[in-house]
């Protein structure tokens, strides 16, 4: 936050009121940010990126800058003056200022609040969560979910190995370094760039992907000429992985009931070509379809990926996840039926809720004395002592994922 060029807000933070309102009443910052910007098309480089920060920035640590205040009814302007002061380190008056609130406005300043929910800015119910899933570990935790993360790619080793992309990419001026846990990751070192600009993502080399996912994809262990259900295929991030690992002779089966994913899926299978190799089926896999590896990557809380998005904490109802454990069960139990005997299923999802993982794995290996659970594919580091897969923002720099996989006896 001290890094920003908050000075360029000068002119164009005090018109930022109604904008910050929204975000604080549940509107995507995302979608705000990207109105903004085009309602102020003179912004210059910089001042884009101040505004943005500002809004995202007044939309994540709303809990902490109201604490910081002392004041749970602060309007927006103020929050956006305490932020630059207290988060991006400016003088008050130089705050006040660029905020658009009267001199004098913020109250003298107060030390970091010591509760880890003001402190890392956590709704209630997510500080609980924190406690829950990491224990002594959930301060780092709730600090890793509020940076934004590394910039991870995906090598299309369908087209190219991970260090001949490396050197691709330095000759466009981007450096990376090998990710240390996915077989085929790079994560970007330095500035961010634009992915989407790279020839070499024009050329279709790369995907951009966390490292936890491409771990979650290494896990499902496909081999060359494979056949493999993504049963929660979605837009195919996962898909695309395991596509390039079973290779031309090999089969992926993608089935989700979002149809519009699956619409972006297809586009990215041929961007990758990998179009003969992913066989996009709809909502549901053709009956007599049995497969040598299944991964259901199930829908889920997405706790793990909150660094995605600066104001998703707090446009989440934790009242909706009490329904996807038995939703999950039910995809789990549907994927488990097409898997050969021999044949590995894996589990996975982006949250750290013993609710949706953990409970959700043991139920059904508890049903289903002909799955045997076995280590997923995947580094010791990320392993479990119970041979579950988990990978942690604070520890591997990575969104949270959690998988596990079972051979199907027989
Ligand atoms: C975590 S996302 C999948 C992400 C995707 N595998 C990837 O790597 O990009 C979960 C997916 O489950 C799908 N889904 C929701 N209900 C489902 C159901 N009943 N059966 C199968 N998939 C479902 C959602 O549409 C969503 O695309």
């Amino acid at each position: 936050m001290a890094s920003v060029a908050w000075e360029a807000l000068d002119g164009t933070g005090p018109g930022l009121g109604p904008e910050l309102a929204e975000v604080l009443a549940g509107g995507a910052a995302e979608r705000v940010v990207t109105r903004a910007l085009r309602a102020r098309p003179a912004l210059d480089a910089q001042g884009r990126a101040a505004v943005a920060e500002a809004i995202f920035g007044v939309g994540l640590w709303r809990r902490r800058l109201r604490a910081q205040l002392g004041d749970p009814l602060a309007p927006p302007a103020l929050l956006l003056a305490a932020l630059l002061r207290d988060l991006g380190r400016r003088e008050a008056g130089v705050a006040e200022a660029l905020a658009g609130v009267p001199a004098g406005a913020l109250p003298p300043p107060r030390p970091p609040p010591a509760a880890r929910a003001d402190r890392f800015s956590l709704p209630g119910w997510l500080d609980a969560e924190l406690e829950a899933a990491a224990g002594p570990e959930a301060d780092a935790l709730a600090a890793a979910l509020c940076l934004p993360g590394p910039v991870a790619l995906r090598a299309n080793r369908l087209r190219i190995e991970p260090a001949a992309l490396a050197a691709r990419l330095g000759a466009e001026g981007v450096r990376t370094r090998p990710g240390a846990l996915a077989r085929a990751c790079l994560v970007v070192e330095g500035p961010r760039p634009n992915v989407y600009g790279l020839r070499a993502w024009q050329e279709g080399l790369l995907e951009v992907q966390d490292e936890g996912s491409q771990v979650l994809g290494d896990a499902v262990g496909a081999r060359a000429g494979e056949a493999v259900l993504d049963a929660c295929a979605g837009a195919g991030g996962k898909t695309l992985l395991l596509a390039a690992a079973v290779g031309p002779a090999g089969r992926v089966h993608a089935v989700d009931p979002d149809a519009e994913r699956l619409v972006r899926l297809r586009t990215r299978a041929i961007a990758a070509g990998a179009a003969r190799i992913v066989a996009v089926h709809g909502a549901a896999a053709p009956a007599e379809l049995r497969v040598d590896r299944a991964l259901v990557d199930a829908p889920c809380s997405e706790l793990g990926a909150l660094r995605r998005g600066p104001d998703l904490r707090w446009r989440l109802d934790p009242a909706a996840f009490e329904r996807l454990p038995a939703l999950q069960a039910r995809i789990l139990e549907r994927a488990a039926a097409r898997v050969r005997p021999g044949g590995r299923l894996v589990y996975a999802t982006c949250t750290f809720r013993r609710a949706e993982d953990e409970d959700v794995a043991e139920a059904f290996e508890a049903a289903h004395p002909e799955f045997a659970r076995v280590a997923p594919d995947a580094p010791a580091s990320t392993l479990t002592k119970d041979g579950f897969l988990r990978t942690w923002p604070h520890r591997d720099g990575t969104d949270a994922f959690f998988a596990a996989a079972w051979v199907r006896r027989g």
